[in-house]
């Protein structure tokens, strides 16, 4: 799938469906399932020992489906070695099955403090707090009583204590990423697979930290729904080699193509990251009187206006890559320009107005390409609503590839990049830094770049993506979430 990526950096995601059918397959193997919930209760003991070595207190919050259940043998377990354990019980209902057996041993512990009333757990002296009410059986929307624990659980944390979440955050839909309310998790141990929700949308925001418990769970090897790419990778595999005898025409030629009156800093910043992410040659078409500014600020971008030279002209050999739509507008010169880029050939990057253009046109784009839509353009190409998109972030980005015959990255707080092939990446980590103006074509010339020396559009995407992020991150570290520009990425790519 991707050449320059090993294996291991690639977590494999799976939806709720495939993680029944293992479970399913499990205890028909085993020929019961308490065992496996009895793993599960003993994986998270073992993850919370680690991270709190002289545990004295837990507080154990359980709702009434095996989640809880799950909890409950934790509890069971704690008591056990003679730590001090109250559980909140949340259940609506009376427990049933494997659940009833935990909650039987569990309650058998008279050294087991148990109470109904949430809002107790804020004056409990226990510093960890176990978040065992809701798995991969939540469906939204929540009731009220689970909102208030949730909301406790929150609040405790927010007082300093250290929150495991029981295979998800409570309150997170572990398909879609989303949760109006959850738990923000310091650790979630996850069971028999990485669900995609972790990795997406609010799920991505919450779970702090991921650790997955296979269980000893059956393999039944159905293909990932997706992977998730491990951060560190690019520290060990760094995007872009120097190779000690090579010349400017090793790391191939971007053209950007944009800045339309008003959005030339757009076109400017995505030569420039198209530049610093360090490609042989750059060129940047726009409008005549952004020239001057791009001079001064990049002396190595070459620059024209369109009205000067054809944009075939620019293109240095059919491998030059063309980057459109940073800044490119929806007037008279923006439609002339998106069909000179109709009338030329070679790999393209398609971002902001360019989007906007290939909706109108609706052609597939016949020619290697990357779109770098975020949920809301993405909403225009495949004519339905922003949240719409939200609800299946992975599909949304397959229809789109499909539709269009390219590869996407669809933008977000993880973004999520595919190709025609069902290949699914999901990367990044949050970074609230990048929710500006500017983001976006900083990352397209990036893409640019990087699909200049690659030649492979989907290697290019995942790894520019996963570039711009992890510099981002690193920027603003040292600059700050608020004040930090795009651009100054830029700076830390190496
Ligand atoms: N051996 C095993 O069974 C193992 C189970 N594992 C763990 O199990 C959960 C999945 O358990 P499940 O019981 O299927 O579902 P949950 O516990 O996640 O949730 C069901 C309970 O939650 C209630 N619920 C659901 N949605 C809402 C809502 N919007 N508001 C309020 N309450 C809600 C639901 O109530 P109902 O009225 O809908 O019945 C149930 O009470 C999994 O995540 C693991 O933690 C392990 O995998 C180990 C093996
Ligand atoms: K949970």
């Amino acid at each position: 799938m991707l050449t320059r990526i090993p294996e291991r950096y690639l977590v494999p995601l799976y939806r709720v469906e495939d993680v029944r059918r293992r479970e399913q397959a499990s205890f028909a193997q085993e020929g019961e399932s308490y065992a496996m919930m009895h793993r599960a209760g003993e994986a998270l003991y073992r993850h919370i020992l680690h991270h709190n070595a002289s545990l004295k207190h837990l507080s154990v919050v359980v709702g009434g489906g095996n989640n809880g259940g799950d909890g409950l043998v934790v509890a069971a377990l704690a008591a056990q070695d003679g730590i001090e354990v109250t559980v909140y019980d949340c259940s609506s209902k009376p427990r049933t099955g494997d659940a009833e057996y935990a909650e039987k041993v569990a309650f058998g512990y008279d050294t087991i403090q148990i109470t109904r009333n949430i809002e107790a757990l804020n004056q409990d002296p226990g510093q960890v707090v176990v978040d065992g009410l809701l798995g991969i059986g939540f469906h939204p929307p929540i009731s009220e009583d689970l909102a208030n624990a949730i909301a406790a659980i929150n609040q405790k944390r927010a007082q300093g204590a250290w929150v495991v979440s029981v295979d998800c955050p409570s309150g997170l839909d572990v398909e879609t990423g989303r949760g109006a309310l959850l738990v923000e998790a310091d650790l979630v141990v996850t069971f028999i697979a990485d669900k995609l929700g972790h990795y997406l949308l609010d799920g991505a925001v919450a779970c702090h930290q991921i650790v997955m418990e296979s269980l000893q769970a059956v393999d039944l090897l159905n293909r990932p729904t997706a992977y998730f790419l491990t951060p560190a990778v690019l520290e060990n595999y760094p995007p872009c080699l120097r190779l000690p005898n090579s010349h400017k025409g090793t790391y191939g030629h971007v053209t950007v193509l944009g800045g339309d009156l008003g959005f030339g800093g757009a076109a400017i910043m995505a030569s420039e990251a198209a530049a610093k992410s360090g490609v042989g040659t750059v060129t940047l078409m726009t409008q005549s009187r952004h020239l001057s500014a791009s001079l001064m600020r990049n002396p190595n971008v070459m620059c024209v206006s369109p009205e000067d030279i054809g944009l075939g002209d620019t293109l240095r050999s059919s491998e030059s890559v063309l980057v459109i739509g940073p800044g490119l507008g929806r007037t008279e010169w923006s439609e002339r320009n998106w069909q000179a880029f109709l009338a030329t050939e070679g790999p393209a990057v398609v971002d902001a107005d360019a989007l906007y253009w290939l909706g109108v046109y609706g052609q597939p784009m016949g020619r290697p390409a990357v779109l770098t839509p975020h949920p809301g353009e993405a909403a225009r190409l495949l004519q339905c609503s922003t949240a719409d998109i939200l609800e299946d972030l992975v599909g949304s980005a397959q229809q789109i590839a499909t539709r269009f015959q390219s590869v996407v990255i669809l933008k977000g707080a993880t973004s999520v990049v595919v190709n025609q092939n069902g290949d699914v990446v999901i990367l990044g980590q949050p970074c609230p830094a990048l929710a500006k103006g500017g983001s976006g074509d900083v990352l397209s010339g990036m893409v640019g770049a990087c699909l200049a020396y690659y030649h492979e559009p989907f290697e290019a995407a995942v790894i520019a993506a996963a570039w711009h992020n992890m510099a981002a991150n690193k920027a603003s570290l040292v600059i700050g979430q608020i004040s930090m520009q795009p651009y100054q990425l830029l700076d830390y790519l190496e």
